[in-house]
């Protein structure tokens, strides 16, 4: 059942690739470290993508609209969570519910994991009743968390163990992107569940890269979150400047908006880090969770990572301050507390 869900599914016979064992490691085509969606085209009907039943565990943040996308895509989902009531909405719109990791893996082929961290990541997939319980030898992994590439590898391993293929596919883009389905996947593992993952990863994404071997993925997610949380703390700290020589914040922003130094992450959040409110995209814990996993990375390959330590002591105080939950754009607010303990 499985294999014919996942590795046979019933694409048009133009879209199809060449016929190759399906544990071929080989690539279908050449590999490129840059793979678009027009390399693996999407089924075209709802009847060909509703053809493999799909798995989504955690519906947080991203989760939830992640897996949403795939239901208004025609998707046959089957959803859990820690905490059930989060699986409602998903419910109320045609998602099927199991009470356990296990139960997902065990009555679907492709089952998706979009975890807070390693420990959560690590526990839903390997601990009791995880995911490695109920998948076996035809079906696919995907994690999408935000991890290392030390759990990614271990999850990996376990998946694999059972026969099954793993994929990791951390996402880039918050939860905007992953509500308009514009997420950018950094994929690694098994090829082949690459490309049969695609036109789901394609529902969810706007483009998906495959880097290679697990762990990659992992990595190259970490290090775009370390540059994201440096420049974050680093806009925190020019707004304030800013006030404090009696400049308009707002203006700053502007200013900003027009040069080089240009990123939508500054216009889409200034305005409201001006008016001190913090609407919750990437809460403050994962991001410093994400600057900690970096620093390690950094550290085993004895790189110097000056500017990403001391952005992770920002995020660490505005941690202690309560801010935890509020989006990562609450790292100003360690500014000012240390800015009043100056004056
Ligand atoms: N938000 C964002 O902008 C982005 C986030 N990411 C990454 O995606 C991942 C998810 O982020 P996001 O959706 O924002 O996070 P949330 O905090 O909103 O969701 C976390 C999810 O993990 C579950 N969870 C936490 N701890 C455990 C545990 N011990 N056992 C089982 N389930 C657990 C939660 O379940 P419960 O509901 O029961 O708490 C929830 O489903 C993170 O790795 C994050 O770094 C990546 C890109 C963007
Ligand atoms: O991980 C966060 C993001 O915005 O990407």
């Amino acid at each position: 059942m499985a294999f014919c869900s996942i590795f046979c599914p019933r694409i048009p016979v133009r879209f199809r690739p060449k016929p190759i064992s399906p544990f071929l490691s080989k690539p279908l085509f050449p590999l490129s470290y840059r793979v678009y969606s027009s390399l693996q085209p999407t089924p075209s009907t709802k009847d060909e993508l509703g053809s493999v039943s799909i798995g989504f565990l955690g519906m947080g943040i991203m989760g939830s609209p992640m897996a949403q996308n795939l239901l208004k895509a025609g998707c046959d989902v089957t959803v859990w969570n820690r905490t059930k009531s989060k699986c409602d909405p998903l419910v109320g719109l045609g998602a099927k519910y199991k009470s356990s990791p296990e139960e997902v893996t065990a009555t679907c082929d492709l089952t998706f994991a979009m975890l807070a961290d390693p420990e959560s990541a690590i526990d839903v997939a390997c601990g009791k009743n995880g995911a490695v319980s109920g998948i076996s030898s035809g079906k696919g992994y995907v994690d999408v968390s935000t991890v290392d590439a030390a759990s990614s590898i271990l999850i990996s391993k376990q998946i694999k163990d059972t026969g099954a293929l793993f994929l990791e596919a951390p996402v880039s883009g918050s939860k905007k992107p992953a509500e308009d389905g514009q997420l950018i996947f950094l994929t690694a593992g098994d090829k082949l569940l690459y490309e049969k993952a695609a036109p789901f990863l394609d529902i969810m994404g706007k483009s998906r890269f495959y880097l290679g071997d697990v762990g990659n993925g992992a990595a190259m997610k970490l290090v775009v979150n370390m540059i994201m949380g440096s420049m974050m703390a680093s806009f925190a700290e020019g707004i304030l400047l800013s006030q404090k020589v009696g400049l308009d914040p707002n203006v700053l922003v502007e200013v900003v908006s027009q040069g080089a130094i240009n990123a939508p992450m500054y216009s889409l959040k200034g305005p409201s880090m001006i008016k001190s409110v913090y609407p919750t995209a990437f809460p403050l814990k994962h991001q410093q969770k994400d600057m900690r996993l970096a620093l390690g990375l950094a550290e085993s390959v004895s790189q110097s990572t000056p500017i990403a330590a001391a952005a992770n002591e920002l995020y660490k105080v505005a941690k202690s301050y309560g801010l935890s939950d509020e989006d990562f754009s609450a790292v100003i607010e360690a500014l000012k507390a240390a800015r009043s303990q100056q004056s």
